[in-house]
């Protein structure tokens, strides 16, 4: 709305200012050496003990424009993770190749074959 001064950095009036979260996410800074490894066990202790600034993580957005849906989406998930886990196995295919890429979200590039079995 009008020009603005941030250290060095004069964003002109007009301008559009994106975070770049999946950069934000994976800086080894933030989150340790082993930042870009898909490594969901550094959640175990919540977020405050996976990084070193808990507020670096926004998967949801932040502010007054944060996902209406975050809550809805993780109550879901964990049910329905609940529920396939109670019946199915889960493991990784040997087929699988990691390359997350960077869409609207990060995703990965060739998919996630996923071997099921009954338990
Ligand atoms: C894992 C699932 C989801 C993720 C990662 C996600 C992520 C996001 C993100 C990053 C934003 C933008 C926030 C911002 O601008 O700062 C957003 C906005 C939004 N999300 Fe989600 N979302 C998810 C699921 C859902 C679901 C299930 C719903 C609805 C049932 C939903 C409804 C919305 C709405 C309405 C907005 C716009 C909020 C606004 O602009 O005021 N989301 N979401």
């Amino acid at each position: 709305m009008e020009d603005l001064k941030f250290g060095d950095i004069t964003v002109p009036k007009g301008c559009n200012v994106w975070t770049l979260l999946g950069m934000v996410h994976q800086d080894p800074e933030i989150w340790g050496p082993d930042a870009y490894k898909f490594k969901p066990e550094r959640f175990a202790n919540g977020v405050r003990a996976a990084c070193k600034y808990p507020y670096f993580y926004m998967p949801f957005g932040v502010g007054p424009r944060v996902c209406a849906g975050q809550h809805f989406a993780m109550t879901e998930m964990k049910i329905l993770l609940g529920l396939i886990v109670k019946k199915f196995t889960l493991s990784l295919s040997p087929n699988y190749v990691h390359d997350p890429a960077l869409a609207l979200i990060i995703e990965p590039k060739n998919g996630v074959d996923i071997l099921v079995r009954k338990v």
